[in-house]
């Protein structure tokens, strides 16, 4: 298949730009409408956008899931919905991200085909071995620091546990939890293809700037590291 559908988006996992992931969250953004706030990220610079959303009911969240897999389209951006394959399928979605809880890779492969992009949540060595071994197509390491946004997350890695678990991973890898402009840089030199927020972005008063220049610090890192 090639990196990008007849649609503009970006299908193969190793096209998506994983630099800046924002996962979406209703009551992180002050009140704007979610639209907007997606799309002055976008603006910014945001490779993917997961939506995430826990309590809406499932034909909001159909209605919201599409608007936002047009405009991640309009924006050359990847589309993800979180936990949900039965939306994500619905919405033509490039993928899902799924926890330690949600449907196991194997099960979530079986329903989703081999083109759309599974993401896995990891906490051990353990569970990205497993995750490797299923077929998850990209790792998310959480929590690397504490947040409020999810307040039943894991004891934190900090950044040394997050860099022994990069280490581990073979396939394209993200960080998640407590991520901001003044740590993007230390959560890049450990290893990973980019940083995951929500509130650092989806709180911002102004979230494209704020988008912007975590794409700048993450870039900025990255080139350090390749030296
Ligand atoms: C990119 C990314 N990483 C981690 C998570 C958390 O997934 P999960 O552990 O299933 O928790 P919930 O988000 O479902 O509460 C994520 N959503 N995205
Ligand atoms: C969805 C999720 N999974 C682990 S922590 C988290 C929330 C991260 O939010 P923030 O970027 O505001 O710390
Ligand atoms: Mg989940």
């Amino acid at each position: 298949m090639s990196p990008t559908g007849e649609d503009g988006m970006t299908r193969r996992v190793e096209a998506v730009d994983w630099s800046v992931y924002l996962v979406t969250d209703s009551r992180c953004g002050e009140g704007r409408p979610l639209l907007q706030v997606v799309e002055a990220a976008l603006r910014g610079g945001i490779g993917v956008v997961q939506y995430r959303e826990k309590q809406a009911a499932t034909r909001t969240m159909v209605r919201e899931a599409e608007a936002l897999r047009e405009l991640c389209e309009a924006y050359g951006a990847s589309f993800f919905v979180n936990d949900r394959i039965d939306v994500a399928l619905a919405v033509d979605a490039h993928g899902v991200h799924l926890g330690q809880d949600d449907m196991p890779v194997p099960m979530a492969r079986r329903l989703l085909g081999p083109e759309r992009i599974i993401g896995v949540t990891v906490h051990n060595a353990e569970e990205i071995r497993r995750a490797q071994a299923q077929g998850a197509d990209v790792l998310s390491i959480a929590p690397v620091f504490a947040t409020s946004t999810k307040p039943d997350h894991q004891t934190p890695l900090g950044i040394q546990g997050l860099r022994k678990l990069a280490g581990l991973c073979e396939r394209p890898v993200v960080a998640i939890a407590g991520i901001t402009l003044e740590n993007a840089a230390d959560v890049i030199r450990a290893g990973v293809d980019g940083v995951c927020v929500v509130s650092a972005v989806m709180a911002a008063p102004d979230p494209e700037t704020a988008a912007r220049e975590l794409r700048r610090r993450v870039e900025e890192a990255r080139a350090a590291r390749m030296g």
